[in-house]
């Protein structure tokens, strides 16, 4: 069993489930103790995903995550939280082989990091290991749409529900992810009026990126929200800061005051008498 954190009022897998049609639930990337600090009292539930790869470490796709990537991620997003339901993405090459690998690694994330949930990307094709995971007591949710861990396989970033076969496979995928235990179902990248309308076709709530306002839950990048993205952002994306040009700005006056000797100043240097009374 997962040895979930009992700090009391923290947000569960079930707590989510049980939001379907209500108020819609928010979500977030999170990678780092700050930002899940900063993040946990306003979100319902953190997503330590794969996108660190990318977003952190400067991958060209998510299949640089490794496994031990997510756990120490999902460590230092634990520290930070203590109401959030922390869902730990499962790296490319730790789950599809089988559905005893896919256990081994799921038992791996939560043993190590106390996180409330794995997510794993896949649908009918992945229902076998969603099901063994969680008839291990690990709470999974699914991700179905536009798969990043297959952008290999499919030539790129190509969003989904653009053809009635796709659109066929996208609704048997979301209900083999429900059938198998899944207790929500993120659709990334798929045209909205699919997303809303497999929204109302499932019992467990859909957290959306790039899908519909009409999902359950609305779910993105932290760096894409907050402006820090250096790479070009996906179109679905809304920046509501510009940390970039802060950090920038930041980074340019500390250099002109190094260059200039205006720092550090005298606020900023310890001197024999006084230093025991400056913080
Ligand atoms: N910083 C960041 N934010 C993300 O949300 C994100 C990542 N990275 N990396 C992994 C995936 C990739 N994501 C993406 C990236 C690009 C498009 C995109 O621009 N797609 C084209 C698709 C064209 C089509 O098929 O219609 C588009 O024009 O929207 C979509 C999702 C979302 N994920
Ligand atoms: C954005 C989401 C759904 C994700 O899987 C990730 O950040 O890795
Ligand atoms: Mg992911």
């Amino acid at each position: 069993m997962a040895p979930e954190r009992s700090t009391g009022n923290r947000i569960g897998a079930e707590d989510i489930r049980r939001r379907k049609g209500g108020v819609p639930i928010v979500c977030l990337t999170a990678y780092s103790y700050p930002i899940a600090r900063m993040l946990d009292p306003h979100v319902d539930l953190l997503l330590v995903g794969d996108s660190v790869a990318m977003v952190l470490h400067g991958h060209a796709t998510t299949l640089g995550a490794s496994l031990e990537m997510m756990i120490a991620h999902g460590q230092a997003v634990m520290r930070g939280s203590t109401k959030a339901c922390v869902v730990v993405d499962m790296p490319a090459g730790s789950y599809e082989a089988s559905p005893a690998e896919a256990v081994a690694s799921a038992r791996s994330i939560v043993g190590e990091t106390g996180c409330q949930a794995v997510k794993l990307e896949g649908g009918v094709d992945m229902a076998a290991q969603i099901a063994a995971i969680v008839a291990e007591g690990i709470p999974v949710m699914g991700h179905i749409g536009l798969q990043p861990q297959s952008v290999e396989k499919d030539g790129g970033y190509k969003i989904k529900g653009r053809t009635q076969e796709n659109i066929a496979a996208l609704f048997r995928d979301a209900e083999a992810v429900e059938k198998a235990g899944a207790f929500s179902v993120v659709i990334e990248g798929t045209v909205a009026t699919v997303a809303s309308d497999i929204t109302r076709h499932v019992a467990i709530p859909t957290i959306g990126i790039g899908a519909s306002g009409d999902c359950d839950g609305q779910i993105l990048v932290i760096d894409d929200m907050i402006g820090m993205t250096v790479d070009r952002v996906p179109k679905f994306v809304k920046e509501y800061a510009k940390l970039r040009d802060t950090i920038s700005d930041a980074a340019a006056r500390y250099a002109a005051e190094v260059r200039g000797r205006a720092f550090p100043g005298p606020d900023h240097v310890f001197s024999a008498t006084s230093d025991k009374d400056k913080a």
